[in-house]
């Protein structure tokens, strides 16, 4: 809980600018007292239930706006602190005269960004992986983005992490009693079974861990690097797919350097496309710089699509053979207004190529379907499935509790392997921000009665 006498903060909550309406919030022990001395109202309105308010300031007595007031008394409110928010217009002169007339209060400081929710997760309304569900949920901009981000925001992600940690406070609750306490009556066959759980939490782990990264897809964007010989028509894919003119296209082989990003929405997933310079060997200095940042990027890439310039006499040009050879990359042969009755190249795996023509537009439609259904299987978490984890964080604290954990099942005696699961826990607890000892003795008193 935050303490009585810590700061109330208030801070504008809505986007700064024009607006038809603009929220204040205000949080702390003063909310109430600075609601009613810019209302004008003896005492803050019933919980929860907007009322209008023509907001003054308490100073000078000059009406500053027509409005409307709420009160979220604690522990009911986001930050579990008394909480007020003030409805005005959403004009700067107006919202800078109520912010200025909240500054002038006795008590009151104006919000650090994030300040509110830090508040929250003190309070304990929220698990760190909702408050970064909840910063997620600000910035998503695609719907599959939205609902991975509110679903880890509602503890879906803090739901099986605190499982996991409470299987293993239990386990490590056991073995302490045995440790300490090996005088007294307790369950034989309890170390075996201990084994047995520590084994089966450390292959969920494992399993989780070996997921292929779609949360952080998901949250980051797919990244599709489009590759292929030069002048086949990469610069012109990513300009249609983007509609608009990110790259420059020319006739001139070898126009593309730098790797040219664009960011899209496909059918509600995010994805960074990249273009990419001509593959091909070059005595041009920059441009052979290019072609190694296309490598590396296609190295990096989660999908890869080849484009092919269909006009040439061979569009399966030795630069880009391995990479035609691989399953997983999306063949593409462009310019198939040139190339047109040519019997179309053959791929060594028998496969045919998507034919496209950007000139026409012929083809487009057909590309963008096989994108988006492999874009939805590379970020999409299956529904049912476990929630992913969205960042390099999760998965570092994951990775950390399994690597304990192994080192617990090695261990050769019950003290080390008690540490090892209490770093175990400990590394786990950081995932949700909830790093507590007393929880320990907690399970220790309520599943044994030791002691009598
Ligand atoms: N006829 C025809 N021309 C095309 C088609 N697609 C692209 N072009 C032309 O092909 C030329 C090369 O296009 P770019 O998009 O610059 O090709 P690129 O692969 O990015 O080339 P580099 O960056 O040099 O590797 C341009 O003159 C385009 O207008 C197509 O489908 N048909
Ligand atoms: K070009
Ligand atoms: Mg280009």
């Amino acid at each position: 809980m935050t303490h009585p006498d810590a700061p109330t903060l208030f801070a504008l909550s809505t986007a700064p600018g024009r607006a038809g309406v603009a929220v204040i919030r205000v949080s702390g022990p003063r909310a109430g007292a600075a609601l009613c001395a810019l209302a004008d109202r003896p005492a803050p309105p019933p919980p929860r239930r907007a009322v209008r308010a023509r907001f003054r300031d308490p100073a000078s007595g000059e009406i500053l706006d027509d409005g409307l007031a709420l009160f979220f008394p604690a522990p009911h409110s986001f930050t579990g602190e008394d909480v007020a928010e003030l409805h005005g217009h959403g004009g700067r002169a107006v919202t800078r005269a109520i912010l200025d007339a909240l500054a002038g209060l006795p008590g009151l400081v104006p919000a650090e960004p994030g300040a509110f929710t830090r508040r929250a997760f003190e309070a304990g309304k929220l698990d760190l992986t909702a408050v970064e569900g909840l910063a997620d949920l600000i910035d998503a901009e695609t719907a599959a983005q939205r609902r991975q981000a509110l679903r880890q925001r509602d503890g879906a992600l803090a739901r099986l992490t605190d499982g996991w940690r409470d299987r293993l406070v239990r386990t490590l609750a056991h073995l302490e009693a045995t440790i300490d306490f090996s005088d007294e009556d307790l369950p034989e066959a309890l170390l075996p079974a201990l084994r047995t759980d520590m084994t089966a939490l450390a292959g969920e782990i494992a399993a989780h861990l070996a997921e292929p990264p779609r949360g952080e897809r998901l949250r980051d964007g797919v990244h599709v690097a489009v590759l292929g010989p030069p002048n086949a028509g990469k610069s012109s894919l990513v300009n249609a797919l983007a509609r608009r003119e990110a790259a420059i296209v020319s006739a001139l082989a070898g126009t593309t350097r730098d790797i040219v990003e664009v960011h899209l929405d496909l059918g509600g997933y995010p994805v960074v496309l990249a273009d990419t310079a001509g593959l091909r060997d070059t005595a041009d200095l920059i441009e052979r710089e290019g072609v190694r940042r296309a490598h590396a990027r296609a190295d990096a890439a989660d999908l890869r699509l080849l484009l092919l310039d269909g006009a040439a006499a061979d569009p399966l040009d030795p630069a880009v053979v391995d990479l035609a050879a691989d399953p997983e990359v999306i063949v593409v042969l462009n310019k198939m207004d040139v190339r047109g009755g040519a019997p179309p190249a053959v791929l060594s795996d028998g496969r045919a190529p998507l034919p496209l023509s950007l000139a026409t537009g012929a083809g487009l439609d057909a590309l963008l379907a096989t994108l988006s259904t492999r874009v939805r299987a590379l970020a999409e978490a299956g529904v049912g499935a476990p929630p992913p984890l969205t960042r390099a964080r999760h998965r570092h604290a994951l990775a950390e509790t399994h690597d304990a954990l192994v080192r617990a099942l090695d261990a050769p005696l019950p003290e080390l392997v008690a540490e090892d699961l209490r770093l175990a826990a400990r590394a786990l607890g950081r995932l949700t921000g909830r790093v507590d000892v007393e929880d320990l003795l907690d399970v220790i008193f309520r599943d044994f009665c030791i002691g009598k």
